[in-house]
């Protein structure tokens, strides 16, 4: 395993706009990643994680996750290295889960689910001026995909956790600040990587995605927690927030690279 050290939804498809396949979409996310039909690329180097906690600002519940969000504007989050020819700054990460523990992953690996994924959202600010900009742009974004298993309890999640009450209604924010996001990348930095798109509107076909091998453990209390937050704002009819996650899409004419098989 590549040890490098690095510093630090599917709701029903009637409440899921997004459950429609993109209009001509050839690399659409996500996707089973078959391990037995991915490439080893040996020229793929090693992923280079480097985030500082300083960056945090915020948490915000907007009705499809809560997202983690970043000061992207300075150069000192930023992940490069591996597929990446540019480095990549980060804007935000998040989660995808299920109701139930026997779903809640995005990506699979030979049909295996699990209960949660980590999403990590770069976007390229060696060729785009903005986050919005790399959106809707070739190369624009890089995604780091971290599966979650359950098992001990995160210690590095409690602090994300302990604030999710303050975010339960859609729309709602929090100061959070302090974190440092590395602490959830697994220790073995090996990976899958292929070109796909975001998986929530506007589906752009922008990201590099970077699926990491190994998953990382959290306890049935932590994922209580993301189960307990809403979909719906304050006043509204509750629903929880669980199911937040989009159905597989076809691999068409992509090759998944592997750093190891
Ligand atoms: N869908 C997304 N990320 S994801 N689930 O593909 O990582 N995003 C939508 C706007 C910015 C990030
Ligand atoms: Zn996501």
């Amino acid at each position: 395993c590549n040890l490098l050290a690095c510093s630090q939804t599917a709701k029903p498809a009637n409440q899921q706009s997004w459950q429609t396949q993109i209009q001509g979409g050839s690399r659409q996310s996500p996707i089973d990643i078959r391990s037995s039909e991915s490439v080893h690329d040996p020229q793929l180097t090693p992923l280079s994680i480097s985030y500082d906690p300083s960056d945090c600002l915020q948490i915000w519940n907007n009705g499809d996750s809560f997202l983690v969000e970043f000061d992207d504007s300075k150069d000192n989050s930023v992940v490069s290295g591996g597929p990446l020819e540019n480095h990549y700054k980060l804007k935000q990460f998040h989660f995808h889960w299920g109701a139930e523990n026997n779903r809640g992953s995005e990506h699979t690996i030979n049909s295996l689910v699990y209960p949660a994924e980590l999403h990590l959202v770069h976007w390229n600010a060696e060729k785009f001026r903005t986050f919005d900009e790399a959106i809707f742009s070739e190369n624009g974004l890089a995604v780091i995909g971290v599966f979650l298993k359950l098992g001990r309890k995160h210690d590095g999640l409690q602090k994300l956790v302990n604030a999710l009450p303050a975010v339960k209604y859609k729309d709602s924010t929090v100061e959070f600040s302090n974190f440092n996001p590395s602490c959830m990348i697994p220790s073995c930095l090996d990976y899958w990587t292929y070109p796909g798109s975001l998986t929530t509107p506007p589906q752009t076909e922008s990201v590099t995605w970077v699926i990491m091998k190994k998953p990382i453990e959290f306890g049935d209390d932590q994922l209580s927690a993301f189960r307990s937050l809403l979909f719906t704002p304050f006043g509204e009819k509750l629903e929880n927030m669980v199911d937040n996650f989009r159905q597989q899409q076809p691999l068409m004419n992509r090759v998944v690279r592997a750093t190891i098989l």
